[in-house]
């Protein structure tokens, strides 16, 4: 505990603990946005593979993948990943070598990360691997487990899994019961590890990291360089403040949130947005994300259920709309909706183009402009058309969230910054240079607080910006030469 808050202390930062929130991470020194508030390996990470996709162990790429030829579950893209990764993979390769095929396919990412825990523990303890005071077991230990919150049937998955990773590592003193917890504490502690494009690889346990806190206004936002987890600064966060991250969507309503943060992570946060549930401004936030909109195009208003529960009010013109009329429409959603994710899964991104594009039209019907489910059904068209090589359709479409983000998104988000960021390679992409410029410019004020400026992604989406204000003054001066 010392030695944390000392290598804490070494980087401006102290451990703090709130009674209504346990342990927490405070600025002892001021941050400003962009700079990095605390970087850190995981303890133990694994990329998410399945049965359709694969990942390198070392660096979760997917290219020039080879099996691990004795363990048959483990993938490298070459000798460099393996060689980094072999302390560890040589006990783990031993013990999945003993598994019978049927056995081995029930070894899924979580099972294979909570082996790897226990086997980097064993190698620290032989000091076969360094320990420092950010890379311990007892980081490890000290995060919270919610153990006592879990339900039982919740508890019985966790035990038989345990005893999978007991059948698979064969230790003598092994606890079932503390395996269960660390199940748990994976749960309400282990990041999701993305790359710079927000795009899920991995899971990874980074034990410093996880002390921060949960906030829906957060001070802070996590990126991973590689498998390295990133905490900038998005504002100034004071001396003596507390860093805070968000842990889920933040565009969503309170309930929706808050409904996350207590099945996830098992607390009801009280931030300053939180704190608004249930007055009016709350209400017509949620009511303008998941909700419907006016029947009159021309009016922006958003709508509430009526006292009789009978239809819908739009709260600025006072037009109604019936509850029949929004069912029908909803249904019709939900149906192509399901002919859509067929269609897309099966590969047939013609026709499922087409539908994203009727379920589009009909949600712009019912949905208020700024709904989520709208903005989630174009990033899905965009995607598909993006795939189709239709740039222009997908550039009209990706223009058409923008206000949507720059609503629903506090002005430095990452998910603001990558949009900006695609918006501005298909303008340039279609030779219009000078929107690019400027969408490219949006995204670069973002994402180089968000991102650093030091990354590969970075130093392209730079470049990128650079070769258009060239192509833009090659273009004028062409003009003015003829
Ligand atoms: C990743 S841990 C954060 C560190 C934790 N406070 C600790 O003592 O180790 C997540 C847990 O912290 C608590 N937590 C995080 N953010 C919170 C918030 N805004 N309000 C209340 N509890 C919070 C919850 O118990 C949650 O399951």
């Amino acid at each position: 505990m010392e030695e944390l808050q000392a290598a804490l202390h070494a980087r401006g930062l102290s451990l703090s603990s709130f009674p209504d929130k346990g342990r927490s991470l405070v600025a002892a020194k001021d941050f400003y946005p962009g700079e990095v508030i605390i970087s850190q390996e995981p303890y133990v990470c694994v990329p998410n593979n399945s049965l359709t996709e694969s990942r390198c162990d070392g660096c979760f790429s997917n290219s020039n993948l080879k099996k691990c030829s004795a363990c048959h579950v483990v993938w490298y893209c070459g000798s460099s990943c393996q060689r980094l990764e072999w302390k560890l993979h040589r006990l783990e390769c031993q013990a999945l070598a003993k598994l019978d095929k049927e056995r081995r396919k029930l070894v899924t990412p979580t099972i294979r990360m909570m082996v790897k825990l226990y086997l980097r523990r064993k190698l620290q303890n032989e000091n076969v691997i360094p320990v420092t005071a950010l890379d311990n077991y007892s980081l490890v230990e000290a995060l919270v487990s919610h153990m006592s919150d879990i339900d039982e049937k919740q508890l019985v998955l966790y035990a038989q899994m345990g005893n999978l990773v007991n059948l698979i590592l064969q230790f003598p003193d092994i606890d079932i019961k503390e395996i269960a917890e660390n199940f748990s504490k994976f749960a309400c502690n282990a990041h999701t590890i993305c790359d710079s494009e927000l795009r899920p690889l991995g899971t990874g346990l980074y034990p410093v990291v996880s002390i921060i806190n949960h906030s829906c206004l957060p001070n802070a936002v996590l990126v991973f360089e590689g498998r390295w987890a990133v905490v900038r600064a998005v504002q100034h966060i004071p001396k003596d403040s507390e860093v805070s991250i968000s842990y889920v969507e933040t565009a969503a309503s309170t309930v929706a949130r808050q409904k996350t943060l207590k099945e996830q992570y098992l607390f009801t946060c009280t931030c300053a947005r939180c704190n608004k549930v249930g007055q009016y401004d709350d209400i017509q936030e949620s009511a303008i994300l998941e909700g419907y909109r006016c029947r009159d195009n021309g009016c922006s208003g958003f709508l509430l259920r009526e006292s009789d529960e009978k239809g819908f009010v739009c709260q600025k013109c006072g037009l109604t709309r019936s509850k029949e009329e929004i069912r029908k429409i909803v249904t019709d959603i939900k149906a192509l909706s399901d002919k859509a994710i067929k269609s897309k899964s099966l590969g047939n991104l013609q026709e499922a183009a087409v539908l994203y594009k009727n379920i589009e039209n009909l949600q712009k019907e019912v949905c208020h402009p700024f709904s989520i489910s709208l903005m989630q059904t174009r990033e899905k068209l965009i995607e598909i058309l993006m795939q189709l090589e239709e740039w222009k359709e997908a550039l009209t479409v990706c223009r058409s969230t923008i206000p949507v983000y720059e609503r629903v998104y506090p002005g430095c988000h990452p998910l603001l910054g990558l949009q900006y960021y695609s918006c501005g390679k298909l303008e340039w992409l279609l030779g219009e240079t000078d929107d690019a410029i400027k969408t490219f410019t949006k995204a670069v004020d973002i994402l180089r607080i968000t991102h650093g400026t030091n990354t590969p992604f970075m130093k392209e989406l730079l470049m990128k910006l650079e070769e258009a204000r060239a192509e833009a003054s090659f273009k004028l001066s062409s003009i003015e030469d003829s």
